[in-house]
């Protein structure tokens, strides 16, 4: 029931009991040796239409009974119900009074039989994102000078920047290499000054992505790069050929002056962390063109219809939910960890830092109790195999659990030296988790170390293991794996919310900062302006303006 307090489950319980019982069991080692068959009980194979890959979660601290009780959890909680509820267009973010239905965005087929006033204008859109990035991409657009466009700046911030970032960057291989793309998100004016250094206003497009066209950072861009644009090009009239505007707010994109036949619209139920698959993505449709962009959406597409058509046991997003779930609450993890063994896959973790902990960073219930468990995770991560130069040491021998998921793809797209890279890429993603789930025993170190090593050393050298992971690999990386295998996250943290009790869909947290920092800004003229803070704010203020240039 949503908003309940999950604590309140017998599953719950039930999970609380069988931690207390089974936690120093629970030795990967352990039900390894005991079962030969636990790689093909706990890991599952997805094969859809365009996409497909394993899930092996075999290397958890879970036994048959523990993943049950994780699936009873899920079931107790009506992810089921709460799940087709989303997918009707029912108003599952109540604070907001807001259908949730990124799904809707790419409803193939109208699978999905969805009533919610915007989601008829859904085709519409895509073809005008489909004939403008055609006209764009052949050239047939042309700047006020008659030059056709060779670049394109986004410039947005948050879920209208991330998405984009990591799906062009994910897909790079098929993007068309003589248009270039730029993102500019923070309203630090390097941003912007070190962007607008690389183009040139007769070949550039702008793209000012804001769902609500409030947002202060990207409106300060735009008005920037709109004052850059304009001194060289001078008449507002030409301002039509390199603007454009993706966003929910008509009347505003308007006032910027920005033609409404310039604007590609999304609606009120597409949440800004959700928001790639709608008219946000058009510079991913720029960059890999119109039908890879549908590539990605069909893929994301057949995820939904895993996802509302499976089992729970079988369901992939349940499963990472649940696991989640397990480290999160029971073992007290406060971290996940995202590890693609897959350089295009680089802003992977970074999107769903956004994705995940502006979703579930919440610590009130729907209903409005406070929880009295964890939610959200810390999400991070970094690209194998340089985050094993970086960070892997804590991983190993650190203090803290930290679940891990590892992701690559069977084959790369670059031949570059026959498979020689991809084969040694593809030996660590093998070998860490092995390395993570068994470790090296104190035996093993003082056999390889020999008799006069110290206590100390040998100490050292040992790896305790029983260090959780998920491997997912797919046989390579295409706009319909992608879709997919973002799909399969957005689920997963939908289910997460969802046992939670809390609303996954607003995030009412991000506005305090906002507020403060506004009122702030008012203040920065002298130290007589600033009122109303602590000594702490009041000093920093104070130094800033004693030491600015
Ligand atoms: O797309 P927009 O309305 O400019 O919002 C940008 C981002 O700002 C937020 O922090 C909300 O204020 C994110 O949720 C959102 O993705």
């Amino acid at each position: 029931m949503p908003g309940t307090l999950a604590s309140d489950y017998a599953a719950w319980s039930k999970l609380q009991q069988l931690y207390d019982s089974k936690k120093q069991s629970l030795v990967l080692k352990d039900l390894f040796a005991a079962d030969p068959d636990r790689f093909k009980k706990f890991s599952r194979e997805y094969s859809a239409p365009n996409a497909s890959f394993l899930l092996d979660f075999s290397k958890n601290l879970i036994d048959e009974e523990v993943f049950a009780a994780l699936i009873q959890l899920v079931k107790e909680a009506d992810v089921e119900g709460a799940r087709d509820a989303m997918f009707r267009g029912e108003h599952i973010n109540t604070s907001e009074d807001r259908a949730v239905l990124h799904i809707a965005l790419r409803n193939v087929g109208n699978t999905f039989t969805i009533s919610e006033p915007g989601v008829d204008e859904v085709q519409g859109v895509l073809e005008h994102m489909r004939v403008f990035s055609d006209s764009i991409r052949s050239g047939e657009w042309k700047g006020y000078t008659g030059k056709s466009i060779n670049t394109i700046v986004n410039i947005g911030i948050g879920g209208s920047d991330l998405g984009p970032v990591m799906v062009t960057e994910a897909l790079k291989y098929y993007s068309k290499r003589d248009l270039r793309a730029f993102f500019v998100s923070n309203i630090d004016g390097t941003h912007i000054a070190e962007t607008l250094k690389e183009c040139d206003p007769e070949t550039t497009l702008f793209i000012i992505a804001s769902k609500t066209f409030t947002t202060q950072e990207t409106i300060t861009n735009a008005e920037t790069a709109k004052e850059w644009f304009l001194k060289k090009a001078g008449d507002k009239a030409h301002v039509a050929k390199h603007f454009v505007a993706l966003s929910t707010n008509t009347k505003a994109v308007t006032a910027f002056g920005i033609a409404e036949e310039n604007m590609f619209q999304f609606w009120d139920w597409v949440g800004g962390r959700y928001s790639l698959w709608s008219a946000i993505g058009l510079s991913i449709a720029l960059v890999i063109g119109f039908d890879n962009f549908k590539a990605l959406l069909e893929g994301a597409h057949e995820m939904d219809k895993h996802f509302t058509s499976t089992p729970l046991e079988n369901n992939l997003p349940v499963i990472m939910a649940a696991l989640g779930i397990w480290y999160g609450d029971f073992y007290g993890s406060q971290t996940h960890v995202l590890l693609p063994y897959d350089q295009y896959l680089h802003k992977f973790a970074d999107y769903f830092q956004q994705g995940d902990m502006e979703s579930n960073g919440k610590f009130v219930t729907k209903a409005g109790q406070r929880v009295n468990y964890q939610t959200g995770p810390i999400i991070w991560g970094a690209a194998g195999t340089n985050g094993q130069h970086s960070f892997y040491q804590l991983l190993h021998q650190g203090t803290k659990l930290i679940p891990a998921d590892f992701l690559a793809p069977a084959n790369s797209l670059n031949d570059v030296g026959g498979d020689k890279h991809h084969r040694i890429l593809l030996s660590n993603f093998f070998a860490q988790p092995e390395a993570l789930a068994f470790g090296k025993n104190e035996e093993t170190v003082k056999k390889e170390l020999g008799p006069n090593a110290s206590e100390a050393l040998i100490k050292s050298k040992v790896f305790e293991g029983n260090r959780p992971s998920n491997s997912i690999m797919f046989p390579k990386m295409t706009p319909s794996t992608l879709g997919a295998l973002i799909a399969l996250y957005e689920h997963k943290i939908f289910v997460q919310g969802m046992v939670w009790g809390i609303n996954s869909f607003d995030q009412m947290g991000v506005e305090l900062g906002k507020i403060l920092a506004k009122n702030i800004l008012a203040q920065l003229n002298s130290p007589e302006d600033v009122v109303g803070h602590d000594s702490s704010t009041t000093g920093l203020i104070h130094y800033y303006q004693k030491n600015r240039a």
